[in-house]
C-alpha cells in the first residue's frame, strides 16, 4: 500500500492542468454499452476507477482500449452480468444496470455496497426503470433484471439524486415513447453525459434543468466526444492555493461550473480570477471561515467539503459546515484533528474554529475527498504529514503528488 509523505508549509506556485472530470467519464463510459458504433473518448482520466469500469466493461463483452486520455470502446458481444467483485470497488458501476436492459433486455448486476459516505441506496433508479417496464429480483445479492423494450415513462425523482438521473436518462435513449424526468438533477457532470448521447444520436432535451425530456430512438452510432474538465480536482487545487498562501493558474478548468465553489472561497477572502478555461487563485491576507450547507448543484457540492472545512482549520473565527448530502461524510474531522484542528461535531454539522497554524502527524484516509482534505491539511501544516492509505486518492486523482510537487510542494509517494 502506498502513503504520501508531506513536508508542509511551501506556498505553491506556478500552473495546473485539469484533467478530464471522472465524474462525467464514469457514466459516460457506462452509456457507451448502449452504442452500436464504435465511441472515442478523449481527456479521460488515468485513474483507479476508469481501469475498473475499463475491465467491467470488457467483462460484459465490450472491447476497451485506454491510451493516454484517449478510450477506444466497441461493444460487439455484449454480455449480462457484472460481478460482485467489481462492482463493490466502485458504486457508478450499477450504472450499466439500464444500458444492458435497454441493449439485451435482461441484466445481473451485483448490489452495490455502502461505503464510508453512508448508506448511498439505490431504490430510486430501480423505481425509476420499474416505471419504464423493467422487473427486478434480488438474488444472491445480485439485481437481476427483465424487461421487453423499455416503455418512456412520467418519473419523477424523490430527490434530484445524481446517479439516479443519469441511468434513467441512458435507460431511456432507447426506450419506446418519450420519458420525462421530474426533480432531476442538474449535476454539470449529467449535461456531459447527455452532450455525448445526443452526439451518438439520442434526443435529449432539458439536461441541465430539473425537467429533463428523452424521446427514445431505435438505435445509438458511435462517436468522437471530449470529456468535461473535472470541477472537483478544480476545486481542491484553488483550496491548494488558499492553503499554501500560494499563488496558482489552473488551466483547462470548468470555471463556469465551480460558481458555488469560487463564491464560497471569495467570501473566505480568496483572490479567484476567471478567464474562460483559466483561473488564477492568490491570497493577500488572512482568511475567515464561512457557514456553508452541501446541496445538490447548482449548490455548493459535497465532494468540495472535506477540501473546504481543511481550509477553515487554518482561517480566521468560526464557520459551520452542514453536510446536506451524505449522512456520513464527516470521517475526516477526527484525522484533521490529529493535526491540531479544532472542530466540533453536531449531527449533520461540524463547527470548524481556525488555529494559527497545524502541526504534521500520521493520518489515515478514509475515502477519496477525505484523503484530498488530509493531503491539503499536511501541506499547511509545519513539519511531516504522512497520509496513509491513499488508495482512494488513486480513484479520483489523477498524478495528485505529481502535479502538486510541479508547484513547489515537498511531497512524495512512499510504500508504507
Ligand atoms: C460517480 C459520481 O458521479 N458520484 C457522485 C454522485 O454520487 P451518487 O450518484 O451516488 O449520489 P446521489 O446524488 O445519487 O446521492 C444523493 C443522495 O441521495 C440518496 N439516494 C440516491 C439514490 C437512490 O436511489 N436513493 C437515495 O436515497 C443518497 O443516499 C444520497 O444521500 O453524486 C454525489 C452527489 O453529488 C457525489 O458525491 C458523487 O461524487
Ligand atoms: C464520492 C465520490 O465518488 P463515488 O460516487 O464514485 O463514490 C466522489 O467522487 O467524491
Amino acid at each position: 500500500m502506498d502513503k504520501l509523505v508531506i513536508e508542509g508549509g511551501v506556498p505553491l506556485k506556478g500552473e495546473v492542468r485539469i484533467s478530464g472530470s471522472k465524474n462525467a467519464a464514469l457514466p459516460i463510459l457506462l452509456a457507451s454499452i448502449l452504442v452500436e458504433g464504435e465511441v472515442r473518448l478523449t481527456n479521460v482520466p488515468n485513474l483507479r476507477d476508469i481501469a475498473t469500469t475499463l475491465k467491467l466493461l470488457e467483462l460484459l463483452g465490450c472491447r476497451a482500449e485506454f491510451n493516454d486520455g484517449d478510450v477506444l470502446l466497441h461493444s460487439c458481444d455484449l454480455k449480462p452480468e457484472a460481478p460482485y467483485d467489481l462492482v463493490r470497488t466502485m458504486r457508478a458501476s450499477v450504472l450499466c444496470l439500464g444500458p444492458l436492459l435497454a441493449r439485451l433486455g435482461r441484466a445481473r448486476v451485483a448490489m452495490p455496497g455502502g461505503c464510508a459516505i453512508g448508506a448511498r441506496p439505490v431504490d430510486l433508479h430501480l423505481k425509476g426503470l420499474e416505471q419504464m417496464g423493467a422487473v427486478f429480483e434480488l438474488e444472491s445479492g445480485d439485481i437481476v433484471g427483465t424487461c421487453d423494450r423499455l416503455k418512456g415513462a412520467h418519473i419523477h425523482l424523490d430527490f434530484p439524486t445524481v446517479g439516479g438521473t443519469e441511468h434513467l436518462i441512458m435507460a431511456a435513449v432507447l426506450a419506446e415513447g418519450e420519458t420525462v424526468l421530474e426533480n432531476a438533477a442538474r449535476e454539470p457532470e449529467i449535461q456531459d453525459l447527455a452532450e455525448f448521447l445526443n452526439t451518438c444520436g439520442a434526443r435529449i432535451t432539458g439536461h441541465g434543468t430539473s425537467v429533463v425530456h428523452i424521446e427514445g430512438v431505435e438505435s445509438l452510432h458511435g462517436c468522437s466526444y471530449p470529456v468535461m474538465p473535472d470541477r472537483i480536482e478544480a476545486g481542491t487545487y484553488l483550496v491548494a492555493a488558499g492553503m499554501t498562501k500560494g499563488d496558482l493558474t489552473l488551466r483547462d478548468c470548468p470555471v463556469d461550473a465551480l460558481d458555488a465553489v469560487i463564491s464560497k472561497l471569495r467570501e473566505m477572502g480568496m483572490i479567484i480570477e476567471g478567464d474562460r478555461d483559466l483561473l488564477t487563485a492568490s491570497v493577500d491576507g488572512p482568511l475567515n471561515c464561512v457557514d456553508l450547507s452541501t446541496r445538490p448543484y447548482p449548490g455548493f457540492p459535497t465532494d468540495m467539503q472535506a477540501q473546504i472545512m481543511a481550509l477553515m482549520c487554518v482561517s480566521r473565527g468560526a464557520g459551520v459546515i452542514t453536510e446536506g448530502i451524505f449522512e456520513n461524510r464527516f470521517m475526516h474531522v477526527q484525522e484533521l484533528a490529529r493535526l491540531g484542528a479544532h472542530i466540533t461535531l453536531s449531527g449533520q454539522s461540524a463547527m470548524v474554529r481556525g488555529v494559527d497554524s497545524l502541526k504534521g502527524a500520521t493520518v489515515m484516509a478514509s475515502d477519496l475527498r477525505a484523503s484530498a482534505c488530509l493531503v491539503l491539511a499536511g501541506l499547511a501544516a509545519t513539519g511531516r504529514t504522512d497520509v496513509r492509505r491513499i488508495y482512494h486518492l488513486d480513484r479520483g486523482y489523477e498524478q495528485m503528488e505529481v502535479k502538486l510537487a510541479s508547484v513547489g510542494a515537498r511531497i512524495r509517494r512512499e510504500k508504507e
